[in-house]
């Protein structure tokens, strides 16, 4: 089968990316019962900086560069990341060697008070970290005050149960994987919130001269997740969307049909820009430039472009 004996894997030292990083340690461990696999523990500079600075500085991949460098040095042979967290345009010599089954893709709404966001009355206040939520959530509610909300998720939990908050909005796969799913009190539906490219799946990166390694990767890999992630990639990479915008895409597949949802909105919720791709599994990149394509149509390009606007407060794109 492989010559590979022993499979590093750079992880950063978050609760949920050691839980994730365990997950494909289990995965790689079951079906390579020779192999021996070991994780590394890095803390990357998105960890450290955990004010609203964070995209300031940041850039893309802020939270995956030290995991890459560990690939380069050879201090580890594989990294795992939420997929949603990975650059669309990932560039050489990095590869996505596997998209692994994906678990809920929906939004999560977490009050101790309040079941969901239509019982939140006039001025009560939501915390968020994403501009993708953010906008979905005042185009709807309008009466609701939508405030930042940053930290990992036991720190968010934590806001929101020190009083900061009404109620949080955050994704149901974290807060599953970390033995949370009883603090959710509803999941939005993906009609109201769309969810981010990639949410609720993992990727997996290598450097692509490992021929040998993304041979064992591949067999990790679930097909329809696969097809689903890069149809919604697709449209990110389309608009540009590895900035900090309120760009959502979320495809599913029935009958091998990828059905893609694609939206673009304003932060203030007036203008939410939607467009519907349906097709073939195999043209699932093409369903997502296309999808992209309609969004720009309708102006998608102007909202994105006042966003670049420095004068602009900054934001996470989850
Ligand atoms: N933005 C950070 C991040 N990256 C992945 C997840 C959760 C797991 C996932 O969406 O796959 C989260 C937390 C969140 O968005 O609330």
């Amino acid at each position: 089968m492989t010559e590979l004996k022993k499979l590093t894997i750079a992880t950063r030292a978050s609760r949920l990316a050691l839980w994730q990083a365990h997950h494909v340690r289990d995965l790689l461990q079951t079906r390579y019962p020779q192999l021996q696999v070991e994780l590394l523990e890095l803390t990357t500079k998105g960890d450290q900086i955990l004010d609203t600075t964070l995209s300031k500085i940041g850039g893309k991949g802020l939270f995956i560069k030290e995991l890459e460098t560990a690939l380069v040095d050879g201090r580890a042979d594989l990294a795992v990341h939420s997929l949603k967290d990975v650059p669309v345009d990932l560039q050489s010599p990095f590869a996505l060697a596997a998209v692994l089954q994906r678990a809920d893709p929906t939004d999560a709404f977490v009050s101790s008070n309040y079941q969901q966001l239509s019982q939140l009355p006039a001025g009560a206040v939501v915390g968020t970290s994403s501009l993708r939520r953010e906008s979905q959530i005042r185009a709807v509610y309008p009466h609701l005050v939508v405030k930042p909300l940053r930290g990992n998720l036991d720190t968010r939990l934590s806001k929101l149960d020190k009083g900061d908050y009404d109620a949080i909005v955050l994704a149901s796969a974290g807060l599953e994987r970390l033995g949370l799913g009883d603090r959710i009190a509803s999941r939005l539906e993906v009609a109201e919130s769309l969810p981010a490219a990639g949410q609720g799946a993992l990727g997996i990166e290598v450097l692509e001269t490992r021929a040998e390694l993304l041979e064992i990767l591949a067999g990790l890999a679930d097909p329809a997740t696969t097809a689903c992630v890069t149809a919604e990639r697709a449209v990110s990479r389309t608009l540009g969307g590895s900035c900090q915008v309120p760009i959502a895409a979320y495809a599913t597949l029935t009958d091998n049909a990828v059905t893609l949802n694609a939206l673009v909105a304003t932060p203030d919720g007036k203008r939410v820009l939607r467009s519907t791709r349906t097709g073939g599994a195999e043209e699932a990149d093409q369903l997502g430039v296309e999808a992209a394509q309609a969004l720009r149509e309708q102006g998608a390009d102007d909202i994105l472009a006042a966003l670049q606007d420095p004068s602009q407060p900054p934001a996470d794109k989850t």
